[in-house]
């Protein structure tokens, strides 16, 4: 077996990360560059800046070329050989767009190898500094605008995957244009985060990947193009201001393992990377995430990074306005089925404080130990004896599923229905395990329709920071209830090791015939060794508890209806 390398990396909202791997699909590295600590000059909180005026959140584009600049210079200092490198690929937060100028192919091909990126490229090649963020909700007059003239959120969702909304990149560039026309109109390209990432690694505009394209609502899913009409909505309106933007948005590279051309010199001669060394689409992080596992039909993935996201792959596109489809990143005829929260980890840890600042921790428990105490120390739906149960809705941030504005709601149920409740003594306590079912009765409310006749997973994969936490992955596994349980990524980069499997599929591939190459599905279940990348964290279906979570649902949907509509 060579000792070639190849390597995923992962530029998401609060860091950057790599994983470098063997052939043998073993990580030999890991390295990451956290924003807020690393980058501290761009005085950023967790990765972005926002402005809750106007419901807008976004993140520097500068700061993420430096802080790639800091990850080169730690992993060289961790000692990886850049000369056995053979390939790379990666992952970025999704939708966000990165607006260039019309230096910027000539900045790109030039870079001096004596300097670092940012210095090179900021601001120079942009025509914007800043990327919209996925956890922007500013879009709400643009998304009306589009899901009007195009009839509806189901057509939109059957064209391109999605209903509308806010984060992403069609409605953000049409409220951009609006904004800031004179920069619209300097811009000489649009890249996603990923293609964007692809881009500094191949010294020249990168075209969007297959997979990726698919959260901009303007990209056609079943007929692969770009879908004109509402291409020139978010242009702007006439045939040219069309043509305009389809020229900024350029190609869609339809496959995912495809050699895109070697590294840029510059890495060549600062890094030493072997001048062979190819470049793969990046892709988004979702996607990534889905090639880091071979996933059979009725498994998810629930992906616990800054959102949560539900995940499953499946060969059937059936949509609807309750969750997206995307094409798979790797092959076709495969599509990735997905629900994306905006409040994941970071409401989780707004629970957390609360209850860390009435139970101040021992010198022994980490920050969740309290938390988790909470959590397990309370029964299944705070239920008690004359059989009240409390529910509750916690959206530190505007909600993207359900669509629903920043609050906390907190519910009891009794004999005479569901009524909202005031904060009680024991508030921050029973909040612990109520934010976890919260935030799994909504998955399983909608992911079902997604899985089998019952909705019940085969088996749950939980990946990402939050998939550390043992409570965290109990309550996913008695609300989900999954036949085979839940299991673990023992990497928590889902999403860059997925890449970096690309990147090795992508060298590796066998061709099967004129054109046609060995599936990533075939690829990775050949080399991929479950008992050294997966644990079992929980055991899943709990009879009774399963079942009375089933029936809470109802009134789960009645609580989300009571909040949107507070
Ligand atoms: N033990 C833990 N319990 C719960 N959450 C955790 C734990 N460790 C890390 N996290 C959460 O994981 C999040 C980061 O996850 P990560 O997958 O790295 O995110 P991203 O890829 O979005 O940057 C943090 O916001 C943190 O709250
Ligand atoms: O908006 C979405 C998916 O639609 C998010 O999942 C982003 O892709 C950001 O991911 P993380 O930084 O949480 O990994």
């Amino acid at each position: 077996m060579s000792d070639d390398l190849y390597l995923g990396f992962d530029l998401s909202t609060q860091q950057i990360k790599v994983i470098a791997i063997n052939p043998k699909l073993e990580p030999v590295l890991q390295v990451n560059v956290e924003f807020d600590v690393d980058t501290p000059e761009y005085k950023t909180r967790k990765g972005v800046y926002t402005n809750p005026k106007l419901n807008e959140v976004f993140a520097p584009v500068a700061m993420w070329i430096k802080a790639f600049d800091i990850l080169l210079g730690k992993m060289q200092a961790a000692g990886l050989d850049f000369a056995k490198v053979k390939s790379i690929s990666g992952a970025g937060q999704q939708h966000g767009s990165v607006f260039w100028s019309s230096e910027a192919d000539a900045l790109l091909a030039s870079l001096n190898h004596d300097l670092p990126l940012e210095p090179q490229l900021s601001p120079k090649a942009f025509a914007h500094d800043m990327s919209p963020n996925w956890q922007d909700h500013s879009t709400a007059e643009e998304c009306d605008y589009l899901e009007q003239k195009v009839g509806g959120a189901e057509i939109l969702a059957q064209v391109t995957g999605s209903k509308t909304h806010h984060r992403f990149t069609g409605p953000q560039i049409m409220r951009f244009r609006r904004r800031h026309p004179s920069r619209y109109a300097n811009t000489a390209r649009i890249s996603l985060v990923s293609s964007f990432f692809t881009s500094l690694l191949l010294g020249r505009i990168a075209p969007l990947d297959v997979s990726d394209v698919c959260g901009m609502n303007l990209w056609d899913i079943p007929n692969e193009k770009f879908n004109e009409q509402i291409i020139q909505l978010v242009a702007g309106g006439d045939e040219n201001e069309k043509d305009d933007l389809l020229r900024k948005l350029g190609e869609v590279e339809p496959d995912g393992g495809k050699n895109l051309g070697p590294i840029s010199d510059y890495y060549v001669s600062r890094y030493g990377f072997p001048k062979s060394c190819t470049i793969t689409p990046i892709t988004g992080d979702n996607p990534a995430t889905i090639l880091a596992l071979p996933l059979r039909p009725l498994d998810v993935i629930v992906s616990l990074g800054t959102s949560t996201t539900l995940l499953v792959s499946t060969p059937v596109y059936k949509t609807s306005p309750a969750y997206h489809m995307f094409s798979h990143p790797t092959s076709k005829g495969l599509y990735m089925g997905m629900l994306c929260y905006c409040n994941g980890s970071l409401a989780r840890e707004k629970v957390r404080d609360e209850i860390n600042a009435i139970k101040p921790l021992s010198e022994a428990s980490d920050v969740w130990t309290s938390f988790n105490e909470a959590a397990l120390s309370v029964p299944p739906l705070g239920s008690t004896v004359d059989g009240i149960e409390r529910l509750g809705l916690y959206f530190p941030l505007p909600e993207i599923v359900p669509d629903c504005k920043a609050g906390t709601w907190r519910f009891i149920s009794d004999s005479s229905g569901l009524h909202e409740a005031t904060e009680q003594s024991d508030t921050p306590i029973v909040d612990a395990r109520a934010i976890l079912e919260s935030q799994n009765l909504s998955m399983r409310l909608r992911a079902g329709p997604l899985l089998s006749s019952t909705g019940q997973p085969r088996r749950v994969y939980v990946v990402g920071g939050g998939s550390r936490n043992p409570a965290i992955c109990q309550v996913t596994g008695e609300v989900l209830g999954p036949t085979e349980g839940v299991y673990r990524l023992e990497l928590s980069n889902a999403c860059a090791l997925g890449s970096a499997y690309k990147a090795l599929w992508s060298v590796q591939r066998k061709v099967i015939s004129d054109g046609m190459y060995e599936s990533f599905e075939d690829f990775l279940s050949e080399r991929w060794d479950e008992k050294t990348m997966i644990n079992k964290v929980d055991d899943g279906y709990r009879k009774g508890i399963w079942e009375k979570y089933g029936e809470a649902l109802a009134k789960f949907a009645l609580a989300e209806k009571l909040a949107i509509n507070s």
